[in-house]
């Protein structure tokens, strides 16, 4: 049984990488974000607008928990899924974790293109969004450092280097 959850900040790679990765091994995908949006008929956003992080936050948990409990399968969580409750021990107890770990100069680089789909960076000029980001992964790191591998996924830029990086991605795992 493969079960493996892909953590990490926002633009690190882990739809991206998570969705080849996946197709490559021949294991369903599941990107607890769309999850998450499919099942309350409602965009991130709008269910952050909504119902406001902390409220959102209860809900991506209960997510987190049913399709914890598919059998083979790669999940992409958000980039801040392991940062609350009990949600990395939760992870580290059912699967394999990794940590896909990219320099904040790349994540600013991606999310500066990126950061409309994203509630958390809205309305930041890049001079906000680059401390931001450094900030952000100062607080995050303490969770982020208890998923069992890490992956360098500063290459993510090209369908080559996205190939390349599910084959080292596979190695890392030995699958
Ligand atoms: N070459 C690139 N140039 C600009 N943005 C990119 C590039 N590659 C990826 N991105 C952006 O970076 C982000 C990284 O991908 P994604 O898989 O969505 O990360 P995550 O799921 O970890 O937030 C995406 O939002 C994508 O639009
Ligand atoms: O870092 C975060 O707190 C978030 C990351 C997002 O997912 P991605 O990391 O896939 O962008 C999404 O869950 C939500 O906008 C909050
Ligand atoms: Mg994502």
């Amino acid at each position: 049984m493969i079960r493996i959850f892909l953590t990490g900040y926002m633009g690190a790679g882990k739809t991206t990488l998570g969705k080849a990765f996946a197709c490559e091994i021949s294991v369903p995908f599941i990107d607890l974000d769309w999850y998450i949006e499919e099942r309350f008929h409602k965009s991130i956003r709008e269910l952050f607008t909504e119902r406001g992080e902390a409220s959102f936050r209860e809900l991506e948990r209960n997510m987190l928990h049913e399709v914890g409990e598919f059998e083979d399968v790669v999940v992409s969580t958000g980039g801040g899924t392991p940062c609350f409750f009990d949600n990395m021990e939760y992870m580290n107890g059912c699967g394999q974790t990794v940590f896909l770990d990219v320099h904040p100069d790349i994540l600013f680089r991606r999310l500066r293109v990126a950061k409309l789909q994203r509630p958390i960076l809205q309305g930041k000029t890049d001079e906000d969004l680059r401390t931001f980001i450094v900030e952000a992964l100062d607080k995050r790191a303490p969770f982020y450092s208890q998923a069992r591998y890490r992956f360098d996924a500063g290459y993510l830029e090209s369908r080559g280097q996205i190939d390349e990086s599910v084959q080292r991605l596979r190695q890392l795992l030995g699958l």
